[in-house]
């Protein structure tokens, strides 16, 4: 970083700008502060029809601009005047004639917005590359000893509030933080432009470019990551495109920890399935309680703690309507939890979670999960990435593959057990009846010992298996799981089907009396 602390008074300001919103103000008062301004064809007429006296940059270079805007800018004493060391190039820019520009307000070809417009052909989008925008904006961030950089209109009324009270200057700290925003915005433009053509050449796929390039902005740093030896940091996407864990705010509560924040995904992923009043609790990345109800959320709470109450202690607690008085009450005279989220929270709500000083509450607002997106898992050495998995069946797509039909009460229990299944690591087994877990058998390595586990998880919290349905999130390879599930009284199954001996593991649900569905979808979540 530089040791130059001094501020620069702005003389002179070239102006070139795209988006033009906000633009004729943040002049008007540049003006009124005695700045000089230069700018291209665009932006100058724009500022002349507003009265705003300026200067046209084909003017100040007695060139014009040509070849459709590709070159307007691309000249020495646009450059010069951006690039000139003061003090060190004074003479040779008084030769050439280059005055000193200060202060340079560009942003650039909307080339993303451009390309995601589904008509967009391949001239559109090389046209809408910004050439001399860039080019400007790397010139001025590099000199920001001397020149202030403005990519972003978010920032005009702090720039014009900390001109106002130092007579038209900056300091050093806002030019050199104005320069990093600037090489972050070039960064973010040059990667769009490498992941758009980087569909189109040899290793590049549609979806898939060449070179993956993402810019992540760090919304905190936590005390330490997944354990206290690791630091660590949360990086958000630029734009999310739903309500999210990352779009989220904290009403109350402790820092969220590196836990905190992975668990609340899950529980928020996990409860954006269901339409109806839900609850879902979760206990290391995995859901130990789930349940919807038709009564409210209040009712959901109830049912979900009582899955597996042992493992809720010190849960993450998520809902899918706002978090009501009544149910804040139930959980803060019940359990200690990490982090309450929901939607929304009423105002009665925060004030009950409010005595609960340290646990931390969060309203997310309502998601609507129509964008796809991309799911990322990091490997030593690389980075897995692939959609993000937003399959799901419905009741028409079951396919039922055994003599007994599933009842209709079945029927919602299979799509509810399912729905969860799909948010447990695998091999995930979920036991379920009346719309709530009973048993969740989660990260094992084999299938048996999931559904073993999901059995004595019921039995531990005193629920009774029998009538229950049981979903897995993968085919069973053999028989033993469809024994095991008709021992503890499970009467009906949802899973994919698809192994080498689904004809066995029919014949086994047969023998037993069980119902049995294929879903033709599986969820895998390791
Ligand atoms: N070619 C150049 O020399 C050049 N100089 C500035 N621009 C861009 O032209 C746009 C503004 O144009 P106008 O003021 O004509 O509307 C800005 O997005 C700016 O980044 C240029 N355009 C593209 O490269």
């Amino acid at each position: 970083m530089t040791s130059d602390s001094q501020t620069r008074r702005v003389n002179r300001a070239l102006i070139s700008v795209s988006d033009k919103s906000g633009i004729v103000e943040f002049a008007r008062e540049l003006r009124a502060m005695n700045v000089e301004l230069l700018s291209t064809g665009g932006t100058f007429r724009l500022l002349e029809q507003n009265n705003i006296e300026v200067t046209e940059v084909a003017d100040y270079t007695g060139f014009p601009e040509m070849m459709d805007g590709r070159v307007k800018t691309l000249h020495p004493k646009v450059h010069g005047g951006i690039l000139g060391r003061r003090g060190t190039d004074d003479a040779i820019m008084a030769e050439h004639g280059i005055s000193a520009i200060d202060m340079v307000v560009v942003n650039l070809y909307p080339f993303e917005a451009t390309v995601a417009k589904p008509d967009c052909s391949l001239e559109d989008a090389i046209e809408n590359i910004d050439i001399g925008g860039p080019t400007m904006v790397r010139a001025a961030a590099k000199n920001h000893r001397d020149v202030a950089i403005v990519v972003n209109a978010s920032d005009y009324s702090s720039i014009l509030e900390e001109m106002r009270g130092n007579e038209g200057s900056l300091s050093q700290a806002t030019r050199f933080d104005l320069a990093i925003k600037a090489y972050e915005h070039t960064a973010a433009y040059d990667g769009a432009i490498a992941n758009y053509f980087g569909r189109l050449v040899p290793g590049g796929s549609d979806k898939f470019p060449r070179t993956f390039n993402s810019q992540f902005l760090k919304a905190q740093e936590m005390r330490y990551g997944e354990n206290p030896h690791q630091d660590s940091a949360f990086y958000v996407e630029k734009a999310p495109t739903e309500a999210c864990i990352a779009t989220a705010t904290q009403l109350q509560g402790k820092e969220l920890s590196y836990n905190n924040i992975a668990d609340t995904d899950a529980a928020l992923e996990c409860v954006k399935s269901f339409t109806k009043p839900a609850c879902v609790i979760v206990k290391h990345a995995n859901p130990c309680g789930v349940a919807v109800s038709l009564n409210g959320i209040g009712e959901a709470y109830e049912l979900a703690f009582a899955t597996d109450p042992e493992s809720a202690f010190g849960g993450i607690i998520a809902f899918n309507r706002e978090l009501d008085a009544a149910t804040a009450k139930a959980i803060c005279d019940r359990q200690f939890v990490e982090v309450i989220i929901a939607p929304s929270i009423s105002t009665e709500a925060q004030a009950i979670v409010a005595e609960k000083k340290n646990v931390r509450l969060l309203a997310c607002g309502q998601w609507d999960q129509s964008q796809p997106a991309f799911d990322y898992k990091r490997v030593n050495g690389g980075l897995l990435i692939q959609d993000r998995d937003l399959g799901m069946v419905g009741a028409d797509d079951l396919k039922v593959v055994t003599k007994r039909q599933p009842t209709e009460a079945e029927i919602h229990d299979l799509i509810f057990t399912w729905k969860v299944a799909k948010f447990v690591k695998s091999n995930a087994i979920v036991y379920g009846k009346n719309r709530q877990t009973i048993g969740v058998g989660a990260g094992q390595m084999s299938r048996v010992n999931s559904a073993r586990i999901a059995a004595i998880k019921a039995e531990h919290a005193g629920l009774e298996v029998k009538g229950a349905v049981m979903a897995s999130d993968a085919f069973f390879p053999f028989r033993d799981g469809i024994d095991n599930a008709a021992q503890v009284g499970i009467s009906c199954i949802i899973q994919p089907g698809g192994s080498i001996r689904d004809e066995e593991v029919i014949a086994a649900a047969d023998e037993h009396g069980m119902a049995m569905v294929f879903t033709g979808m599986r969820h895998f979540r390791h």
